[in-house]
């Protein structure tokens, strides 16, 4: 099985077929692979190979499940099913409410594929290892991701439970000098140097408004901007303060840096933050006023039920646009 060295170039492994770091059988990063975090294009058309013929599908819409959304998957009929650590050269998933496995199979008649566990950069990983996803379902086939989270809202009209459409994003981390793209570049994905604008379809906004119109949620739902920071932990009042004047409206610890490898690799992005926790952006001693993961579980568990049907009905549009 081929892998990957840490000059980045393809070298053959020792034969168990991937590379993931977690023999001991507890769940960490793999640290080893921080140094060159550039997966070559031959090593994620294996990962896709493995995927499209373990499954017998070529999906062409991709889902990312956010923390405690992993019940996108669960909707997706006659799946297909690959956990993370038996896929070569795959990472692993490290954080609850993320399950680490590959969910493939039907949803209103489009053949999709879900992350049921994403990974995120506090984890240990590098941009590059964590959205090397999206480049293995661009070579399965998939031509839309819909990338969810869950995130907290720091516009004051948002309310724990809304969904807000990203329609942009403001990238920390990126701000901070870091990228998914860093590193060589390898053309048969996307160009050098890709264009961020209008990197959020505007067609799916428009057609995810009319369906929360139509599911009659249409005062839960917004169209704001979101902001990915590195995390683990939340922010500090005054970094709250600092990205409500920014013009952000959710600020989370993902999803930026799959749109930006989404991009570059021209797919069609759609994107959505359950709002799972108000920031404050006042000083206070109240406890209950600080974010915490256990409420943030708890509220997507909450509101999966709107958001799958969300997710369900866009793609069921998307399916039969392609259809007609
Ligand atoms: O994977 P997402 O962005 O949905 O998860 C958010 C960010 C952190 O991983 C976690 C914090 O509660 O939720
Ligand atoms: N950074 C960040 N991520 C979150 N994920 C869910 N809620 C939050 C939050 O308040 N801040």
């Amino acid at each position: 099985m081929t892998g990957y060295n840490s000059n980045g170039e393809v070298a053959t492994s020792n034969g168990n077929g991937h590379s993931n770091g977690h023999s001991n059988g507890h769940k960490t990063a793999d640290y080893t692979a921080q140094e060159n975090a550039t997966y070559p294009y031959e090593v994620i058309q294996e990962i896709a190979d493995f995927i499209t013929k373990g499954s017998g599908m070529r999906p062409k819409i991709g889902i990312i499940c956010g923390s405690g959304l992993g019940s996108l998957a669960e909707i997706i009929q006659d799946p297909k099913i690959f956990e993370y650590e038996k896929i070569p050269n795959f990472p692993v998933s490290t954080v609850e409410g993320h399950a680490g496995k590959l969910v493939i199979g039907t949803l209103e008649g489009a053949t999709v594929m879900a992350m049921q566990g994403r990974f995120h950069f506090y984890e240990g990983y590098p941009l590059a290892k964590c959205s090397m996803p999206v480049r293995v379902m661009k070579l399965c086939g998939v031509e839309y991701l819909f990338a969810t989270n869950a995130a907290g809202g720091i516009n004051p009209r948002y309310a724990v439970g809304d969904i807000m459409l990203m329609h942009d994003h403001v990238n920390m981390l990126g701000f901070a000098g870091n990228s998914p793209l860093q590193g060589p570049n390898d053309p048969r994905f996307g160009p050098r140097f890709p264009a961020l604008v209008n990197s959020y379809n505007k067609e799916l906004i428009n057609k995810a408004i009319e369906i929360g119109k139509t599911m009659g949620i249409e005062s839960n739902v917004h169209v704001g901007v979101y902001s990915c920071l590195g995390g683990p932990n939340y922010e500090t009042i005054a970094e709250l303060k600092a990205l409500r004047m920014m013009g952000v409206d959710a600020v989370g610890m993902s999803t930026v840096h799959e749109v930006i490898t989404a991009r570059h690799c021209d797919m069609k992005v759609f994107a959505f933050s359950l709002i799972t926790n108000k920031c404050a952006t006042e000083y206070s001693d109240k406890k209950d006023e600080e974010a915490n993961h256990e409420e943030v579980m708890a509220v997507a568990k909450n509101r999966q039920k709107a958001c799958c049907e969300l997710v369900a009905r866009l793609v069921r549009e998307i399916h039969s646009n392609a259809a007609s």
